[in-house]
């Protein structure tokens, strides 16, 4: 069996490299300790996956060497260094390690908080490097009873607000995605205003980093502080505005900020290091030997299902996400993905636009069943290789519009799916559904309520309806040693018929043009699925 290769970028926990060892069908590289620069220009090219942490940057660098990569795992929860539009444009799934180091981080968070409001560094220091005994000057301050702005309650803030809460502290948690009562029913209050946080005595932030989120808390927002706040920052550089932060650091409008993360790092020489009143960490906040053991494990895991195409446990940037799916929506995508590859086959053309509508249950669904129609569709005609991950990309590329609706109940069928794709050349539209779960049947092509599989060599012969038609192709066919295995037929009020015909062979281009020659003929197109 071919072997996978997996470069481990990063860090992770021996348990973790000892499973990529212990895998008779993974070829594993350490790369840890590789030069960032080299490690891309060298190693990535052989890579089919990269297990990376905060440490690689995933970046277009990154991505225009990895010429084998299929996916990325991020050892950890953060990918604001993961380039994931870029790895989508290439196809490269992107998966991390949701809540392996949730506690890690909660835990560094509470540390952070106490240390300021006790003011630990300064006697810490005092003692340890002065040698000075003065229990008299290092008064700090106490949980108990102080209010904690939690913006983002997540996995990790909101555990940090539980044990703020065992604290006796009150809590007050800023985070639009959440329903209130995830907050409300810890007995917290859930506010819409951010001023609610930028009034609390201490604050600490634990959103993704992004363009919503960067510089949350600037200069702006400290003016409204209460002077001598506490600011934590254990989740990204740059949600704080670090000049903002250093400049009322200095001032002592904070009091106190406890910081594990900053824009660049290793941050060896950063402003905030010359300041007393900070309490800094060098990004440990994964850093507990559970912690990284959980993560170290999973990602290996994850990275050899992702590496032998078994599963992509946690993609972050799949059309669906297949745990939450209904079984009878599997095979309409399925299906859709089919149409849209007969259609760009029977209407050979540039491809202006793709409209995919749903009748029944399926409506809800008819995003995700857009993008594997776009895959279908653009297979075809395309150089590029064409995938759920990079579809909509590629489309959007090509300036092929996609839209979908959802066109609640169908009169007829529970669930029908109806694909309109037009070309520079004309339309076409198919509808299809599925009988007894897993049947594919296409029930009306333009127009023409007929029914048929959607398989093997089809031709498609529009005409006027006249007879003898059925006879004459039969005949052609027959000439050209094409042997019928299907032939359906269904026609319309304004004395048109259609035939799709089903054949057991392929069928030449020489054939279609006798078939187009027939004086009956309006059009004749052939498709093989
Ligand atoms: N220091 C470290 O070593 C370390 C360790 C783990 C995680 N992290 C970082 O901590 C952060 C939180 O991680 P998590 O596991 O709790 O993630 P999570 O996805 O579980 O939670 C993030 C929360 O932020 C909320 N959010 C998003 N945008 C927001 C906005 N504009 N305003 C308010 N809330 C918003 C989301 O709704 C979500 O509830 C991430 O940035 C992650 O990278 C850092
Ligand atoms: O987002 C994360 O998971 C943390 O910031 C940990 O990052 P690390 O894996 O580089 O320690």
């Amino acid at each position: 069996m071919q072997k996978h290769t997996i470069v481990v970028c990063d860090h992770i926990h021996d348990a973790g490299l000892e499973m990529l060892k212990n895998d008779e069908n993974i070829n594993y590289v350490f790369a840890a300790d590789v030069d960032k620069t080299e490690l891309v220009e060298k190693i990535i090219p052989t890579a089919d996956v990269a297990i990376t942490r905060s440490s690689t940057d995933v970046d277009e660098f990154f991505i225009s060497h990895a010429k084998n990569l299929k996916a990325v795992v991020r050892a950890g929860v953060g990918v604001d260094n993961v380039d994931i539009p870029g790895c989508s444009k290439e196809g490269i799934i992107v998966m991390n390690v949701p809540t392996a180091n949730t506690i890690a981080a909660v835990e560094l968070t509470m540390a952070h908080m106490l240390s300021c409001m006790r003011m630990f560094p300064y006697s810490h220091n005092h003692l340890k490097q002065e040698r000075i005994w003065k229990r008299e000057k290092w008064y700090g301050y106490e949980l108990k009873g102080k209010k904690l702005g939690v913006i983002g309650f997540g996995n990790i803030g909101s555990r940090v607000a539980k044990r703020a809460k065992a604290f006796e502290m009150d809590i007050v948690a800023y985070d639009p995605y959440i329903h209130p009562s995830k907050v409300t029913d810890l007995d917290m209050t859930y506010t819409k205003n951010f001023d609610d946080i930028l009034a609390c005595d201490i604050i600490t932030i634990h959103t993704p980093k992004n363009k919503e989120t960067i510089d949350i808390i600037n200069e702006a927002e400290i003016a409204k502080m209460k002077d001598g706040v506490v600011l934590v920052n254990c989740a990204r550089g740059g949600l704080y505005n670090e000049d903002a932060l250093y400049n009322n650091l200095k001032s002592g409008k904070i009091r106190f900020a406890g910081i594990d993360v900053f824009i660049k790092e290793p941050a060896t020489d950063h402003p905030l290091l010359d300041l007393d009143n900070v309490t800094v960490s060098p990004h440990l906040g994964a850093n507990t030997y559970e912690s990284q053991y959980n993560i170290g494990t999973q990602a290996a895991q994850n990275a050899i299902e992702a590496a032998k195409g078994i599963a992509y446990p946690h993609a972050m940037n799949l059309p669906i996400d297949e745990t939450t799916i209904p079984s009878f929506v599997k095979p309409f995508l399925e299906m859709g993905q089919k149409i849209g590859f007969l259609e760009s086959q029977m209407n050979k053309s540039q491809i202006v636009s793709i409209k995919v509508s749903g009748y029944g249950e399926i409506g809800k669904y008819v995003d995700s069943l857009s993008t594997f129609v776009a895959v279908g569709a653009m297979s075809e005609n395309s150089s590029d290789t064409i995938n759920y991950v990079n579809a909509d990309f590629i489309a959007k590329e090509k300036g092929i519009e996609i839209s979908s609706e959802d066109c609640g109940d169908s009169s007829v069928y529970k669930n029908l799916i109806t694909i309109k794709l037009t070309t520079a050349e004309g339309t076409t539209t198919i509808s299809g559904t599925i009988f007894d779960d897993n049947v594919q049947r296409l029930v009306a092509i333009d127009g023409f309520d007929i029914e048929v599989a959607l398989r093997g060599n089809m031709i498609m012969f529009k005409n006027t309806d006249v007879p003898g038609v059925i006879g004459s192709v039969g005949m052609v066919l027959a000439n050209n040693n094409v042997n019928i295995a299907d032939f359906s037929l269904a026609r319309n009020t304004q004395g048109n018929a259609l035939a799709v015909v089903l054949v057991d062979n392929a069928v030449n281009d020489a054939t279609i043009k006798e078939l187009s020659d027939l004086e009956a003929c309006l059009s004749v197109s052939y498709a093989s699925i």
